[in-house]
């Protein structure tokens, strides 16, 4: 089995830590396995260097200096490896067979990253590369980064490029947990979870997994999360399961909006529960919901408008908060689904400017962790569509 093992700060927090990295790594290797690491800086080392950097220091310098980090554990690592009489092989930014390029965007270039990761993978047969995480190298041979978390990215993507069989993420917990161990009491290990409830949790700040490194994911690369006291690389923790896809989606059924008015609905508890509600218990299901200072809006399949109206009006009438409900039917909704979507700088433009070049009124928009829904008019749906798919299909 070919095998990227990749060690958090957590899991390289010591002298301790990094001999049971090493004696872990051995073992696979002892089993035959083909191993290559990618390495994180030891403990806080991270948050350590950039904090000392009290002065101006340009992006250049910084990730010279931050790169400090990664270089020493790949440095560590390596050696307590040859201690074992594993044959290790130190891969940073400037070595002959360092994989990992980025374009003058800063962004990764999928094809010669991809080209030298393979040559990289050629070599694994008796030779285990210790890759430093987090870090990139430009054109021009300067060190760059992959952004704080970066180390996952970089063996899901190393992993994915080298046709590996899995890709371990070694840190201090037993995998993805029911809550953060480190706040909730009674966390208990998930077992197994798929890419999308992966994403929506890392997205909003489950540390676990870096959520750029999930669109690396194939379906058959297996990705799993285990802790550095496991000892064993090959078994044990969380396995992520399924794909990244990136989706355009036009929901077949059109939608209605109802809109309900009152006075500084934000500030009053309990209204969006007692909605949601009466509106649960009519079975009516709520496919999205937007809420103001002074209005709540609920989208809802356009056959069950009526039925929805009648339930929302009963509770204007009863609660002295809210003055009116008002129904919009013949809303058509397109989600856009993946990556890192709502934090891409400049997303809400690429969607906004060009439905209204073609002057297709935005009914609504609604963000959440990890996709993008666009509300159109029922008869604008299908030219809607074809420009929000030729601005996200590559
Ligand atoms: N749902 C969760 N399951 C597991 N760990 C979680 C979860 N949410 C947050 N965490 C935190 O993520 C931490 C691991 O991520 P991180 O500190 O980045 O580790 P590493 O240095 O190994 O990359 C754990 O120590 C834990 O406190
Ligand atoms: N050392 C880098 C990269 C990284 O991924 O670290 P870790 O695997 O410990 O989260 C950082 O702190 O951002």
């Amino acid at each position: 089995m070919r095998v990227v093992a990749k060690f958090g700060g957590t899991s390289l927090g010591n002298g301790d830590r990094v001999n049971r990295a090493a004696d872990s790594v051995a073992n696979a290797v002892e089993s035959g396995h083909e191993v290559a690491i990618v390495a994180s800086a030891m403990g806080s080392t991270t948050d350590f260097l950039l904090d000392a950097i009290s002065f101006d220091a340009d992006e250049k310098d910084r990730a010279e200096i931050v790169s400090m980090g990664e270089r020493t554990s790949v440095r560590m690592l390596k050696a307590a490896l040859a201690a074992r009489g594993v044959d290790a092989l130190v891969v940073e930014p400037g070595s002959a067979a360092w994989p990992v390029i980025t374009d003058a965007r800063g962004e990764v270039d999928v094809e010669e990253t991809t080209r030298r990761a393979k040559a990289l993978a050629d070599r694994l047969d008796g030779v285990v590369p210790v890759i430093t995480g987090f870090l990139a190298q430009d054109h021009a041979g300067n060190v760059t980064t992959l952004g704080r978390g970066g180390s996952d990215t970089t063996a899901v993507m190393l992993g994915n490029y080298m046709d590996a069989d899995e890709v371990v993420i070694v840190t201090d917990v037993e995998g993805v947990m029911t809550g953060d161990p480190a706040v909730v009491e009674g966390a208990r290990n998930v077992g197994q979870i798929t890419v999308d409830e992966l994403r929506n949790l890392s997205f909003r700040g489950a540390e676990v997994i870096a959520p750029s490194a999930l669109s690396y994911k194939t379906e058959n690369l297996g990705v799993r999360v285990s802790h550095y006291q496991h000892g064993d690389l090959l078994a044990g923790g969380t396995s992520v399961e399924g794909q990244f896809e990136n989706l355009i989606d036009l929901r077949e059924e059109p939608l209605a909006c109802l809109t309900i008015a009152g006075r500084a609905i934000r500030n009053q508890p309990g209204i969006l529960a007692r909605l949601s509600k009466a509106l649960t218990e009519a079975d009516i299901n709520i496919d999205a919901v937007a809420s103001g200072m002074d209005s709540i809006t609920y989208y809802v399949d356009q056959s069950l408008a009526e039925q929805a109206e009648t339930v929302l009006h009963d509770e204007v009438v009863e609660e002295a908060t809210l003055s009116s409900v008002t129904v919009d039917p013949a809303v058509a909704v397109i989600r856009v689904t993946g990556g890192e979507l709502p934090n891409r700088p400049g997303v809400i433009r690429q969607i906004v400017d060009p439905l209204a070049d073609q002057h297709i009124t935005i009914h609504d928009l609604l963000t959440s962790a990890t996709s993008v829904a666009i509300f159109v008019r029922w008869n604008d749906r299908e030219q809607a569509l074809r420009i929000v798919q030729e601005e996200f299909t590559e």
